[in-house]
């Protein structure tokens, strides 16, 4: 009887915008990487992580809306089987699984499926948790989301991302990691750099080596389905029919970051402006805004731009008015090279 080895999860995950899709497309275009099947989990109502995703011919991706965490946890479970069984039936092909987490994720539900259902457990093993932590966006973040401090006291190996900004504050981050999970290895990844092989053959995840903080959220987990997110934090998602102005968008987003920056804790766009065929894909994190990415491979007919937004304490009335003044603005010509979008544009 030939033995049936079990099949590699890596669980990437890391809080909002840390850079996990960033190392997953790293991943996904090397050659080792190849025969991968990805489950990508969302957060938001409409979907965008697909277009980002840069996946390669022998890989496949799967997705997921909501929050596996919570309320789609079964979801995760019915994917599992389904690639188990589309595997044994010879339609599907691939060596590992590559599961990315949302940023709001508490991984410990999803670590407790997999190791816990026989279904899945029987022919998946856990090859590591691995997590992205922003080095810019401030230890703020860490402190005040136990999501955030979760991701990384239960991680085999931590990601540091974004170290390449002038925001960064690495040593500061570190003992913040550290005090955290003592001793899990910590490694910087500038624009998701790095070589799949750090990433693999991580060992089997063991909650008896994690902290005496981490054994206690596993088992918290198997008592109750995961920690209800903060009901102040919530998603928001808008789309525009037609094409919008670079310099409209670029005056909105001043006016977004002024005001209430400091609680606009993600935003994910693709973002099609009038006069240019392509999209842009549009990254925020915090107070941070990431240049604009224009994707000139975009073979899309669909003109509609598309914007997540994770917020905290932003009322209705509030995201009313934003909505309305993103509509508000004349379209204009593309005349300030010095915005966001213009200075693209230029
Ligand atoms: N400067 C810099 N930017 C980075 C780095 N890693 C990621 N980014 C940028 O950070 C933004 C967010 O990266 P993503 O990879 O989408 O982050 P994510 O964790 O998948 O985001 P969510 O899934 O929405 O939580 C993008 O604009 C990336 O280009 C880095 O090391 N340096």
């Amino acid at each position: 009887m030939t033995e049936v080895v079990p099949i590699p999860i890596t669980l990437l995950t890391g809080f909002l915008g840390s850079g996990k899709t960033t190392v997953l497309n790293t991943l996904l275009r090397h050659p080792d990487f190849g025969r991968t099947a990805v489950i990508v989990n969302e957060f938001g109502e409409i979907g965008l992580d697909h277009e980002l995703v840069v996946s390669s011919t022998e890989s496949m991706v799967l997705l997921q809306s909501g929050c596996m965490c919570c309320s789609l946890r079964g979801d995760l479970l019915d994917t599992l089987i389904e690639l188990r069984n589309g595997l044994d039936c010879g339609e599907f092909d691939f060596q590992r699984v590559v599961i990315e987490t949302t940023g709001l994720a508490d991984p410990a539900p999803v670590l407790h499926t997999i190791l816990t259902r026989l279904e899945v457990a029987e022919r998946f093993v856990i090859d590591g948790v691995v997590t992205t932590v922003d080095a810019a966006t401030g230890i703020d973040g860490l402190t005040s989301h136990e999501e955030a401090q979760r991701q990384i006291g239960l991680a085999d190996l931590i990601l540091l991302t974004k170290t390449d900004l002038p925001q960064a504050d690495e040593p500061a981050i570190r003992n913040r990691i550290q005090s955290l999970n003592h001793g899990v290895p910590v490694q910087p990844v500038v624009n998701g750099a790095i070589d799949p092989a750090r990433l693999t053959g991580l060992g089997h995840f063991d909650p008896a080596m994690k902290s005496q903080a981490a054994q206690e959220w596993m088992r918290q987990t198997s008592v109750e389905e995961g920690s209800p997110h903060l009901q102040a934090i919530r998603s928001v998602s808008w789309t525009i029919d037609q094409p919008i102005s670079g310099t409209a968008f670029d005056i909105w987003m001043d006016l977004l970051m002024v005001r209430r920056g400091a609680d606009l804790l993600r935003f994910k766009g693709l973002i099609h402006l009038d006069d240019i065929p392509y999209p842009f894909a549009v990254h925020g994190v915090q107070h941070i805004f990431h240049p604009p990415v224009p994707l000139h491979d975009w073979h899309g007919a669909e003109r509609r731009t598309k914007f997540v937004m994770i917020v905290r304490d932003f009322t209705d009335p509030e995201l009313e008015d934003l909505f309305a003044a993103l509509n508000a603005v004349p379209v204009t010509e593309h005349i300030l090279p010095s915005g966001y979008l213009s200075a693209e544009v230029a």
